[in-house]
């Protein structure tokens, strides 16, 4: 891990977002250290998904500014965002279930390598495309299911091919969005297991609820409320933060 105190891949200073007249995100400052796994918390409606939706500016800022990797990004568009390295990983349903596990990585790369002419015009670029494809499904021990329908795997499966096709891209900052809502108690260790595989070499930001994937996985942990910063440490400083128990215990959401 790079310790590098001042090593931000991101930094967002500032950041606000009013909804005809009210602050769904208000006055938030966030640094994400490069190489490292950063959670943002926080009870029901405290902000994270305007956050999310903000950093991958998918929602343009009321106020305030975002830079990664050292260059302003708070009025580019998604698509070049994500180009640069800050890719959102795409919830289930962008996983093609007719389609094979194989299949659906390959897609992810010819979606990062651009070749859509060659891509329809050559059916050897899907060669060259598979042998990449195979070393990412061996990666996160998917290759058994390589030439599956996607849509026969376990939820816990189709949730790391869904992080596979997100890899492919090679983003730098990976935003995981609740990694492990509605898996089942089985897929959570594979998937905390696979999470920490693909953050070597890159950083992630994620919203999770589970507390003990965040105390397991997470270096840093950013608590937001009511669309503010209200805590910001290790997960052991923030979850033993009084003003956290309380925002957590008042909102009936232990
Ligand atoms: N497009 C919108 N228009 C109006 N209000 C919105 C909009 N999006 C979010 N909000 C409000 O902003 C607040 C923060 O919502 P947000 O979804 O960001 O919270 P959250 O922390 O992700 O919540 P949860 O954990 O429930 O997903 C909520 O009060 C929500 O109702």
């Amino acid at each position: 891990m790079n310790k590098n105190e001042d090593d931000y891949i991101l930094q967002a200073k500032g950041l606000s977002k009013q909804f005809r007249g009210f602050y769904a995100v208000k006055g938030v400052d966030l640094r994400v250290r490069r190489h490292t796994i950063h959670a943002l918390i926080g009870p029901n409606g405290a902000g994270k998904t305007t956050c999310f939706n903000l950093l991958t500016t998918f929602l343009k800022p009321t106020e305030g500014t975002i830079v990664f990797n050292g260059r302003h990004i708070e009025k580019s568009d998604p698509a070049s965002v994500a180009d640069s390295g800050l890719v959102r990983s795409f919830q289930i349903s962008a996983v093609f279930s007719q389609m094979t596990v194989l299949e659906n990585v390959r897609v992810a790369l010819q979606r990062k390598t651009r070749w859509n002419y060659a891509f329809w015009r050559n059916q050897n670029v899907l060669h060259v495309l598979d042998d990449r494809a195979r070393e990412l499904l061996d990666m996160v021990g998917l290759t058994r299911w390589a030439d599956a329908p996607a849509g026969d795997l376990s939820y816990g499966r189709k949730r790391v091919l869904e992080l596979v096709t997100t890899i492919a891209l090679e983003p730098e900052l990976i935003l995981l969005d609740e990694p492990m809502a509605g898996l089942g108690h089985e897929d959570i260790e594979p998937v905390m297991q696979m999470i920490q595989r693909v953050a070597k070499g890159r950083t992630v930001l994620m919203v999770e609820h589970n507390m003990k994937v965040i105390a397991e996985l997470c270096d840093q942990v950013t608590v937001l409320q009511s669309g503010q910063v209200l805590a910001e440490g290790t997960y052991a400083q923030v979850s033993t933060d009084p003003r956290v128990i309380e925002a957590y215990v008042g909102g009936a959401h232990v």
